[in-house]
């Protein structure tokens, strides 16, 4: 389904949310909207290969429709499970029916709930793909280090966000060019705009350096930043 949710401009703009409308088009919305989306998606199954072992437990914590989840269980063994989470009921029921009838259903656990209370218990992996942008941000550091206290020995954290445009000209090319990655996938002025007004109090960015400060605090050992496209960046974090 193509996105044309903001192209509607006798609709007045009202906060982003992940709704049914938003989970119809969702492949569509992210594969436009997230440079290197694909890229991002494919590499961090690369990743879960080398950190799930037999009978692992891998989170991908703000699902969606699963893209991170099937990766995860395309490239680890059979006796490997992934525990999806997500509070967006239109998001968990489209999972639920793609996994439902497939060979991998039982190794996907579904939940719809919040992933600020959520469990996390001998994780080898967990997943923040584009998730903790939408955390407000006085809860961010408490979230990492609950998934922190629940990694297994060897276990990581991937981090994917889209990040704060730095001051001056470096932060202008790279919102610049965001916008013009969109342009280039068929998005209008008025729906680039409207998005932009939509996601405004919704999509908190913080800078590199934040969400590397908070990685140091919240316990991990070290991490890497593995890609960026654009204003987009994903790091590995270990203990
Ligand atoms: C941009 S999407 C994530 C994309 C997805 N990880 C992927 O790779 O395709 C963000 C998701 O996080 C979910 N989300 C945001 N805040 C959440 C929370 N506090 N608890 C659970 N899910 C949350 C939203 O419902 C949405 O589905
Ligand atoms: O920054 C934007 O304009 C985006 O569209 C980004 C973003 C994201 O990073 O989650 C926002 C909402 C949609 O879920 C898809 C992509």
């Amino acid at each position: 389904m193509i996105d044309d949710l903001f192209d509607r401009a006798n609709r007045p703009v009202r906060p982003f949310e992940f709704d049914a409308d938003v989970a119809r088009v969702f492949p569509d919305m992210v594969r436009r909207s997230v440079p290197g989306y694909a890229e991002l998606v494919g590499l961090s199954g690369l990743i879960a290969r080398r950190v799930a072992g037999p009978r692992a437990r891998c989170y991908d914590l703000g699902c969606s429709l699963g893209a991170v989840t099937r990766t995860i269980l395309r490239q680890t063994g059979p006796d490997v499970t992934v525990i999806a989470v997500d509070n967006a009921p239109a998001m968990i029921a489209g999972l639920r029916t793609q996994f439902a009838d497939s060979d991998d259903a039982e190794r996907v656990v579904t939940q719809c709930a919040d992933i600020q209370t959520v469990p996390i218990e001998q994780a080898s992996l967990v997943v923040l793909n584009l998730t903790l942008q939408f955390v407000p941000i006085e809860l961010r550091l408490e979230l990492l280090q609950r998934i922190r206290a629940g990694l297994v020995p060897g276990g990581a954290l991937i981090l994917a966000e889209k990040f704060a445009a730095p001051e001056g000209r470096a932060g202008a090319w790279l919102t610049t060019l965001h916008e013009d990655f969109k342009r280039a996938n068929g998005y209008s002025e008025l729906a680039i705009a409207r998005k932009r007004a939509a996601l405004e109090q919704v999509l908190i960015p913080e800078s590199l350096a934040t969400h590397e400060q908070r990685l140091t605090e919240a316990g991990f050992a070290g991490a890497v930043r593995w890609f960026q496209s654009l204003n987009f960046v994903a790091w590995l974090a270990w203990i």
